[in-house]
C-alpha cells in the first residue's frame, strides 16, 4: 500500500548524460522541502511560487553552503499536476553525480525515495487516471514504434477508459431494471420487456465484440511479432535477414551450414515491431557445432508467430523440405519464400504437397532489391490479414485488457442464454453484475492490491 501521506522523490529523466536531468518530488511537502535547498538571486522562494511558472536559481548544501548546480524549479498546484498532489520539479543539469546528489539533498530534507512506479501509481489512486491509463503511461515508455506509441497514446488519453466507462453504466441501467423486477414485480414501476431486455444485452456484447475486433491489431502493434527464418541449408536465409535489415549482419557464403547460431535482429515493418530470427539451415549432419544449431532451429520455430519458410527453386521442394514442413503446425502462420528465382524461374511450386499449397507464397531472386519489398508486403498482409484500422481507433492492445473484455462478453453471452432458457431475473443479474465487476478490472475499480502491485512494479524508478 502506498503511503499518500509521504512526499516523494526521484530522478525522473533517464540515467546516463543528458543536456538536462529532472528530479520530480511530489507531495504535500514537496514546496517546502525544496525551498530548503533552494537560493534564488533574486530572493524568490519556491513556497510562494505561483502554479506552472519556474524559478531560476541554485541548489546549495547547507552542510558546507557549497553551490551544487544551477537549476530550474517548476510548480504544479494539486490537484492539477502529473500525480494529482504538489509537485515540484529541479530542472538541473544533466549528469548523475549532480543528479544523485540533489536526490541526497531532498531526501534529507524529508522526502522518501519513490518506489517504481509510484508517482503513476498516485495519479491513478487519487483518481487522476484510471488503471489503463497508468498502463498506458508504460507502454508509451516502452513503444518500439511509432505505431504502437499512438495506440499507447490514444489509450492514455483514455479513449479505453472512456469505452469501459459507458458499458459499465449501460450494465448497470440494466441491472436496475432487473432489481426492480426483483424486489418490486408487481408494482407500477417501468419494467423492461423480456425482447428489450435481450436487445440491450445483444447491444452492450456487440459494443464489446466490436472492441475485441480492433484489439488483435493494438496487441500486435504493442508487442510485436516474432518472424523466424527457416529452412534447409543455403536457400538464402541470412540473405533474406539482411535484405529485410539492409545490413550485412548475418555472414552469407555459397557453403551450406554457414549460420550456426541463431540472429535476432528487431525491425520496424509498417510501424509492426518485428523481431526478426535468423537459423541454421536444417539437415542431419555429423557436425557437433551445427547439431546444436539445428536444434535451436527447431526451438526457435516453436516460438515462431509467423515462419518464413526458404526454399529454393533450382532444387526444388525436396524430402528435406518435407522434414522441415513437418516441424511447423496449424498454429504457425506461414510465408512461403520461392528462393533463387534468377536460376530457374520456371518454378512455381508444383511439386508441393496438396496440404500445403495453400500457404502465400512469394517468388524471390534476393540478389535483386525489389523482392526484398514483395517479401515485406506479404509478411504485412499476413499480419493484418487485410484488415488495416485506422490507427485513432487503436487504443486496446494490452493482454490483461483483452482477457476481461472476453471474459465479460462471455458473462453477457451466458445472461442471454440464461434469458432464453426462460430463467428469473435473479439468475440473470448475477451474470450481468458479474460482467460490470470484470469491466472494472480494466479501469482499476475492481481489482486487488496484489494486482495493483504487480502493475505498477513493472514500472521504471521516477515514472
Ligand atoms: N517536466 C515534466 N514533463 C512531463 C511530465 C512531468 O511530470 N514533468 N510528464 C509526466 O509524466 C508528462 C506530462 N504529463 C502530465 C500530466 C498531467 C499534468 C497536469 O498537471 N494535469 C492537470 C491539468 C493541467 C492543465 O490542464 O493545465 C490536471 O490533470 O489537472 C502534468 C503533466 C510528460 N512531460
Ligand atoms: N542465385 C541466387 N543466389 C542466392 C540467392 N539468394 C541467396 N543466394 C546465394 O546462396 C548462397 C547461400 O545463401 P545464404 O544466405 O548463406 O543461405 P542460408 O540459407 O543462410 O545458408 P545456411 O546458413 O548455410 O543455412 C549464397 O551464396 C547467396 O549469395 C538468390 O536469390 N539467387
Ligand atoms: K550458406
Ligand atoms: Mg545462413
Amino acid at each position: 500500500m502506498v503511503n499518500l501521506e509521504d512526499t516523494i522523490a526521484a530522478i525522473a529523466t533517464a540515467p546516463g548524460e543528458g543536456g538536462i536531468g529532472i528530479i520530480r518530488v511530489s507531495g504535500g511537502e514537496a514546496k517546502k522541502i525544496v525551498d530548503n535547498l533552494f537560493v534564488s538571486p533574486k530572493g524568490k522562494k519556491v513556497i510562494h511560487m505561483v502554479p506552472y511558472q519556474m524559478l531560476y536559481g541554485y541548489i546549495v548544501d547547507k552542510t558546507d553552503g557549497a553551490m551544487v548546480d544551477e537549476v530550474l524549479v517548476a510548480f504544479m498546484q494539486r490537484p492539477h499536476s502529473f500525480t494529482g498532489e504538489d509537485v515540484v520539479e529541479i530542472h538541473s543539469h544533466g549528469g548523475m553525480v549532480v543528479l544523485q546528489k540533489i536526490l541526497g539533498l531532498v531526501l534529507k530534507e524529508g522526502a522518501r525515495l519513490a518506489e517504481p512506479g509510484e508517482f503513476t501509481k498516485r495519479a491513478f489512486i487519487n483518481g487522476r487516471i484510471d488503471l489503463s491509463q497508468a498502463e498506458a503511461v508504460i507502454d508509451l515508455i516502452r513503444a518500439q514504434t511509432d505505431a504502437a506509441a499512438k495506440v499507447a497514446a490514444n489509450q492514455l488519453q483514455g479513449k479505453l477508459k472512456q469505452h469501459i466507462m459507458e458499458i459499465r453504466q449501460q450494465l448497470l441501467q440494466v441491472l436496475a431494471y432487473l432489481e426492480a423486477e426483483i424486489d418490486f414485480p408487481d408494482e407500477d414501476i417501468e419494467h423492461l420487456t423480456g425482447i428489450q431486455l435481450a436487445n440491450r444485452l445483444t447491444q452492450i456484447r456487440e459494443r464489446l465484440n466490436d472492441l475485441l475486433a480492433r484489439s488483435r491489431q493494438g496487441k500486435i502493434l504493442r508487442e510485436g511479432i516474432r518472424v523466424v527464418i527457416a529452412g534447409k541449408p543455403n536457400v538464402g536465409k541470412s540473405s533474406l535477414l539482411n535484405a529485410l535489415l539492409r545490413d550485412r549482419r548475418a555472414i552469407v557464403t555459397d557453403i551450406p551450414g554457414t549460420t550456426r547460431d541463431v540472429i535476432e535482429e528487431v525491425l520496424n515493418l509498417g510501424g509492426v515491431p518485428v523481431r526478426l530470427v535468423d537459423t541454421a539451415g536444417i539437415r542431419e549432419t555429423k557436425d557437433l557445432v551445427e547439431q546444436l544449431g539445428v536444434e535451436k532451429s527447431k526451438e526457435w520455430l516453436e516460438k515462431a508467430d509467423v515462419v518464413l519458410f526458404v526454399i529454393n527453386s533450382a532444387t526444388g521442394f525436396n524430402i528435406e523440405d518435407a522434414e522441415i514442413a513437418r516441424l511447423l503446425s496449424s498454429r504457425h502462420q506461414v510465408l512461403l519464400i520461392i528462393n533463387k528465382q534468377d536460376l530457374k524461374p520456371e518454378y512455381k511450386g508444383e511439386d508441393l504437397p496438396e496440404e500445403l499449397q495453400h500457404w502465400p507464397r512469394v517468388y524471390t531472386s534476393l540478389l535483386q532489391e525489389e523482392d526484398t519489398r514483395k517479401v515485406e508486403q506479404a509478411l504485412l498482409d499476413l499480419i493484418w490479414q487485410g484488415k488495416v484500422v485506422p490507427s485513432q481507433e487503436l487504443f486496446l492492445s494490452n493482454q490483461r485488457h483483452i482477457s476481461a473484455l472476453e471474459k465479460a462478453a462471455g458473462q453477457l453471452e451466458s445472461a442471454l442464454a440464461a434469458y432464453q432458457a426462460g430463467m428469473p431475473a435473479d439468475y440473470l443479474s448475477i451474470d450481468i453484475r458479474g460482467a460490470w465487476e470484470t469491466l472494472g478490472e480494466i479501469s482499476g475499480e475492481t481489482v486487488g492490491e496484489d494486482l495493483l502491485d504487480l502493475i505498477f512494479s513493472q514500472f521504471c524508478i521516477g515514472k
